[in-house]
This record gives structure tokens, C-alpha cells and sequence, in this order.
């Protein structure tokens, strides 16, 4: 560890490199969007097979660095070496010519076409000018060199799931045999497993002499995968670590610029007797990848959804919301009883989702940060549904303060916000606006741990007024700790139910994959 530091971290920019040392050398990095400062005089190094995190909380940096190095943006002033050579040219075609490729936690496949299309899509792909039948066949043996077997290549990409989406974007990057591969939050769909694999992957990569950036706002990984650190805190180099010499305290620390600490808040108690009348009741609720979901839901109760992605969490907070097609035998949301629902009449009855996928379902980018905030209620905003946002300026503010979200304000266009922050927004439409149920898929992926810790906070104060959560996590921790019960699904089905001494980690990955638990 290099730091003189209590902490255990160098509060200071790394030295610069020396002349062969270095694969990548990032020197003095400064990215302005307008009046925005994104990125401010970052310098750090990546040697050959080596590892290097970058972490900082949300709006850090970190995407910006990582989109400059993949000549997705241009920098405004500092230079970019790989292997002495410049990059830095803002083309993404020159950064891929150099032998740099990169997964983004936002996907960049083309989700009408096949998965076998887009693995040729990048210009360095292994399957560039070979025609449909062979392409086909190379992203089959493709697939089953990479453990995706479960992948078919014919189907279109926009139809798998959006861990296997993960999976594909971080083949197609690997597949490429980068000298330099950025992973940028590449890692927030996966569940354990497919942390392992990827892990699998960089490993065979960096033994290849390949380096490799990681961003990730799961510390555990970092500690698992990397080597090095440059720690980001309001675009600039807040420190530097070093693998085996830091703990999770001393980087929350240098990413909040104070004493912080990672700890997950006990959910509220429930009235331990009062059988309220749920708030969401379903009996052998059947829709797609749904095979008979029974479920009760009390009021001001956290019940958690654990499993591996694929088993059918995604299915059963789209059919609970009315977003697909479902049957079943008795179906009530809050006092209502449910024949077929759709968004608009579950909103209409009090409840609220989360969507998996930010970008496509949860938020509309050109729209600004107010807009996408009151998006539910535009019907009730009267003829062309555009709501006055200086009406609702109060509401909105609140919410905003609220949750940390940074921003300059509700006029903001929602698509300049960080990942994060966009997140954010997405549930803090429901907060606040008489919720009686909230359906959150993974709510917590790709916010850093301050952030986390303000989320929680959020969920227990649904919780705290009586509003029923039903909340998938892809981390177990989370599931284990802050709710009140969790049910874990294989296969379509609630394969256990845990509570009270039961509700342990190794109980829901032991449900996860199909193990029986003693009852
Ligand atoms: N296209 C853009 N226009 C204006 N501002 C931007 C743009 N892209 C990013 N920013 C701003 O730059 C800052 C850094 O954003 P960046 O996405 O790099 O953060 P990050 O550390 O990756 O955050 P997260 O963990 O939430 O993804 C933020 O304040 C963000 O609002």
C-alpha cells in the first residue's frame, strides 16, 4: 500500500509511469460538457495484465474517463497512451483500431437484431465479412467457448433477458482479443454466477497480457478482481489503491470525502399480530417464464425476491404491474379485484414499478428531470398531459433533495444525468404520491454506496407508510438484511420461503439453484 494515509488510500494522483511500465498512461484528463466540470486533471496507469478499478460515486467521472479511452468522447484537454501510442482522438473507430473495446453497463447491442448479428457488429469483430450461415456457426462455438451455450444466436437480442444482454455486450468485447478491454459497470445485471464468469473471462484475458478497466460500484468485486485503483471523487483522482491493502470503509471514505461506512438498515417492525388486509394478493399467478406464483403482500411489509435472473423475477413484477398478460385464480391490489391490469389501471389503484432496464422502459432521456419524475400522472395534467413544472416545483424538489440526485434542477435534461442519477429518478417517481404497493426491480444497481445507503432509507420510509414493497435484488446482502421476508424463485415457481433465522445468504443462493432447504 502506498498511502501514508490512516484511511489506507493516497488522498493524491499517482505518480506518472515509467517509459515501459505502462500499457495504458492517462495523463492530466479534462472533460468540460458546458458549464459541467465531468472530468478534471485525472491521471493514472495500467500495466499489461493488470487490472485497474476505477470507483467514485455516482457522477464521479467515471463513465467520462471511461468514454474517452473507448473514443466515445473527445477529451477537452490531457493525452491518452496505449502502448505510447496517442488515443484520445474522440473516434471510437481509432480507439478499436488500437485494440480497445469495451462493455457498458447501457448496452450498446441492437436489440432488433440477433444475437449472431450483433456479435459482428464492431468493426473488429472475428466475424467481419463472413457470410449469415458462417457467422451463425462461429457465434454458436463462439458462445460455447464462452460458456453461453444457453444463448441461442438466432434469436434477437432484444428478447433475452437483460443479464444475458450483459453477457453477449461483454463476449462481443472480449471476443475482439483487446489490448486494453474497459468494463464500465459492466458487472450491475449479473448475478453471483455471472460475476464468476465474468471474473473467468478477465482472468484468461489479462493472462493473455491484455489490461483491463473495471468500474463497478460493487466493492466486493473489486476486492475479488482488481489489482489497483483510482478512486474518483467530483471528477478529480480523490486516491489510489492497491489490492489486499484497503478496506471497504477506506474507500467509501475517499469516495464521500468523509468518515462513511457500507451498513444495511434492519426493516421497520410490522404489527406483529394484526393481520392486515394485504395490500397485493395472488393465487397461482401464470403468465410467461411464470409457472403458479402464489404470493400475500401486508402493508408496510418488504418482501424480497431472491433467485438467479432468468427464474422469473423479471416476469412476476411485469405481470404484478400489468405490464404482460397474466391470469389468476384470485388477484386482489389493494381492495381491487384484478381480472386483467394494465400500467395505467395498476397506477390507477396505487402501484408503482421499477422497471429493469433504466434506459428503455424507466426514463425518457430527451425529457427533462421534472418531466420524467411526473411521467405516471401526465393523464392528470389535462389536454396534451405536459405538467407545469413550476406548479409541482415543491413535490419535485423534495424529491430531488430527498435522494441525492445531482442535477441542476427539474428543467435539466434527464439524459445528461449519470447512470446513477438516472436511477434514481426512476424510483423517486413513487415516492410520495399516496403508493400503496411498489414493484422495484434491482433499484440499486449502479448507484454507489452513499447512494445505496439514501435508497434503503427510501424503501423503509415506503415501508414506514404502510406502503408494501416487493423488491428483486441480484444482492443477496441486500435481500438478507433490510427486508422483512424474502421468496426465492426457480424455475417459475417460489421454490422457498425464508423469514426470521432462516432468511440467511446461503439459504437464498442454496434456493437459487434449486437446493432443498431443511425445513
Ligand atoms: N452528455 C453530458 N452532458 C452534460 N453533462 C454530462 C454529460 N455526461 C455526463 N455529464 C455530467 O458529468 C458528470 C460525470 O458523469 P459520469 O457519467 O462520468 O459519472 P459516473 O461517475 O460514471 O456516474 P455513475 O456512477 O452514476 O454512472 C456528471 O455530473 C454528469 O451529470
Amino acid at each position: 500500500m502506498t498511502s501514508p494515509s490512516a484511511a489506507g488510500a493516497t488522498p493524491v494522483a499517482p505518480a506518472a509511469p515509467g517509459p515501459n511500465q505502462a500499457r495504458l498512461a492517462v495523463r492530466n484528463l479534462v472533460k468540460h460538457y458546458g458549464p459541467v466540470h465531468a472530468v478534471q486533471d485525472v491521471s493514472f496507469t495500467c500495466a499489461p495484465g493488470e487490472v485497474h478499478a476505477l470507483v467514485g460515486e455516482n457522477g464521479a467521472g467515471k463513465s467520462t474517463v471511461a468514454k474517452m479511452l473507448a473514443g466515445a468522447v473527445h477529451p477537452s484537454s490531457g493525452t491518452i497512451e496505449l502502448d505510447g501510442a496517442p488515443l484520445g482522438s474522440g473516434r471510437i473507430r481509432d480507439a478499436r483500431n488500437a485494440g480497445v473495446t469495451c462493455a457498458f453497463q447501457e448496452l450498446s447491442l441492437v436489440p432488433e437484431w440477433t444475437v449472431a448479428e450483433n456479435l459482428r457488429l464492431p468493426d473488429r469483430s472475428p466475424f467481419k465479412g463472413f457470410s449469415p450461415a458462417k457467422a451463425s456457426r462461429a457465434t454458436a462455438e463462439l458462445l460455447a467457448r464462452y460458456e453461453l451455450d444457453h444463448i441461442d444466436p438466432a434469436v434477437p437480442i432484444g428478447t433475452l433477458s437483460l443479464a444475458d444482454r450483459q453477457l453477449v455486450e461483454i463476449a462481443r468485447a472480449i471476443a475482439a482479443q483487446p489490448k486494453l478491454l474497459i468494463l464500465d459497470e459492466a458487472s450491475s445485471a449479473l448475478a453471483p454466477p455471472g460475476v464468476q464468469w465474468l471474473f473467468r473471462r478477465i482472468r484468461e484475458l489479462t493472462a493473455t497480457g491484455a489490461s483491463v478497466i473495471y468500474v463497478s460500484h460493487r466493492l466486493s468485486e473489486l476486492a475479488e478482481i482488481a489489482d489497483r485503483g483510482t478512486v474518483l471523487r467530483d471528477g478529480r483522482v480523490a486516491g489510489e489503491f492497491h489490492r489486499g491493502e484497503w478496506t471497504d470503509d477506506d474507500l467509501i471514505s475517499l469516495m464521500a470525502g468523509r468518515e462513511a461506512s457500507r451498513h444495511f438498515p434492519d426493516p421497520p417492525p410490522l404489527p406483529a399480530a394484526a393481520p392486515d388486509a394485504p395490500v397485493l394478493k395472488v393465487e397461482n399467478l401464470v403468465s410467461e417464464g411464470l409457472d403458479g406464483v402464489s404470493l400475500t403482500l401486508r402493508p408496510g411489509e418488504i418482501l424480497g425476491i431472491g433467485g438467479l435472473q432468468g427464474h422469473g423475477q423479471a416476469e412476476l413484477l411485469r405481470a404484478l404491474y400489468g405490464a404482460t398478460p397474466a391470469a389468476a385464480d384470485d388477484w386482489q391490489l389493494a381492495g381491487h379485484s384484478i381480472r386483467r391490469l394494465t400500467p395505467t389501471r395498476a397506477v390507477r389503484y396505487g402501484a408503482g414499478y421499477v422497471p429493469e432496464d433504466r434506459k428503455r422502459e424507466g426514463l425518457a432521456l430527451q425529457l427533462s428531470v421534472g418531466e420524467n419524475l411526473l411521467a405516471p400522472w401526465f393523464r392528470s395534467f389535462g389536454l396534451g398531459g405536459k405538467p407545469r413544472l413550476r406548479r409541482e416545483k415543491g413535490w419535485l424538489n423534495g424529491v430531488l433533495a430527498s435522494l441525492s440526485v445531482r442535477t441542476r434542477g427539474p428543467h435539466e435534461r434527464s439524459g445528461a444525468l449519470s447512470g446513477g442519477n438516472q436511477q434514481k429518478l426512476v424510483f423517486g417517481r413513487w415516492t410520495d404520491r399516496s403508493r400503496r404497493v411498489v414493484l422495484l426491480h434491482d433499484p440499486t444497481r449502479g448507484i454507489d454506496v452513499r447512494a445505496k445507503q439514501e435508497l434503503y432509507e427510501a424503501i423503509l420510509g415506503l415501508s414506514r407508510a404502510g406502503v408494501g414493497v416487493i423488491w428483486f435484488s441480484t444482492e443477496v446482502e441486500e435481500l438478507v438484511h433490510v427486508c422483512h421476508r424474502v421468496i426465492v424463485l426457480y424455475q417459475g415457481k417460489v421454490a422457498d420461503e425464508l423469514v426470521g433465522e432462516r432468511l440467511t445468504a446461503d439459504a437464498v443462493v442454496g434456493a437459487a439453484v434449486g437446493a432443498k432447504g431443511n425445513r
